[in-house]
């Protein structure tokens, strides 16, 4: 099952990746991507090996951002692989069927692609600007996703890009299956209560 929030690591000088999911952990997530840019294999292996500890203790499921070997050694459920990754059909010849395979869409023609392609969950926008990614692709806002989201698509999309929690409700109501966060988790005074205040707005309980 593809939750409905997908908490995203990021780099951070003064919080480890491990410090990061332990926190988003306590306060109730249960899919983790490790996104760790800048590194060699070998020392992403490391952080996983870490991060894989903390999310077997939480029973959370572990997503691997860009690296397929990485995922592989380390036994993550998943990876998530963007335009400029390796392609989904060889990750797929490489992982096996029981793996996840996460794509990234900012168009119709992107998720129909990924569709073809196999991939279980696809990660779409950016839904408003933000500093956590260089290169961002053009911004979708509530709009862009009613329109990409309207005509139905067969794999779960999560919303992605610059979320805040007043955000949530209307983003849902434009059709994804879920959010992707980052920095809303990561970069609040206490970020397991920021984690929790989204599954609750996730779950109709606040707005
Ligand atoms: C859930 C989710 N959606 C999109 C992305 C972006 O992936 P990508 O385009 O490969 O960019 P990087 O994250 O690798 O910088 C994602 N990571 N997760
Ligand atoms: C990885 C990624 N892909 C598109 S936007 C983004 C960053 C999401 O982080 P944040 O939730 O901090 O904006
Ligand atoms: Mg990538």
């Amino acid at each position: 099952m593809i939750s409905k929030l997908h908490y995203i690591t990021q780099d951070l000088a003064h919080k480890t990746h491990a410090e990061q999911t332990e926190a988003a952990c306590a306060g109730g997530v249960d899919w983790v991507q490790l996104r760790v840019k800048n590194q060699t294999d070998e020392r992403v292996l490391e952080i996983a090996l870490e991060v894989k500890r903390i999310c077997d203790a939480h029973g959370a499921t572990l997503i691997i951002n860009d690296r397929v070997r990485v995922a592989k050694e380390v036994g993550a459920h998943g990876v998530h692989l963007g335009k400029t990754d390796m392609p989904s059909k060889e990750a797929r010849r490489v992982l096996g069927a029981g793996f996840i395979i996460g794509g990234t869409a900012n168009t119709l023609d992107d998720i129909r692609a990924l569709e073809q392609a196999g991939v279980d969950y696809i990660g779409l926008g950016p839904f408003r600007f933000t500093e956590t990614k260089k290169n961002l692709s053009p911004v979708l806002g509530l709009e862009g996703y009613r329109n990409i989201l309207g005509g139905g698509v067969s794999v779960p999309v999560v919303a992605i890009g610059g979320i805040k929690h007043g955000d949530i409700t209307a983003v849902m109501e434009a059709g994804p299956h879920g959010v992707a966060l980052s920095s809303l988790i990561n970069l609040a005074e206490n970020p397991s209560a920021s984690a929790k205040k989204v599954l609750d707005i996730l779950a109709g309980k606040t707005a």
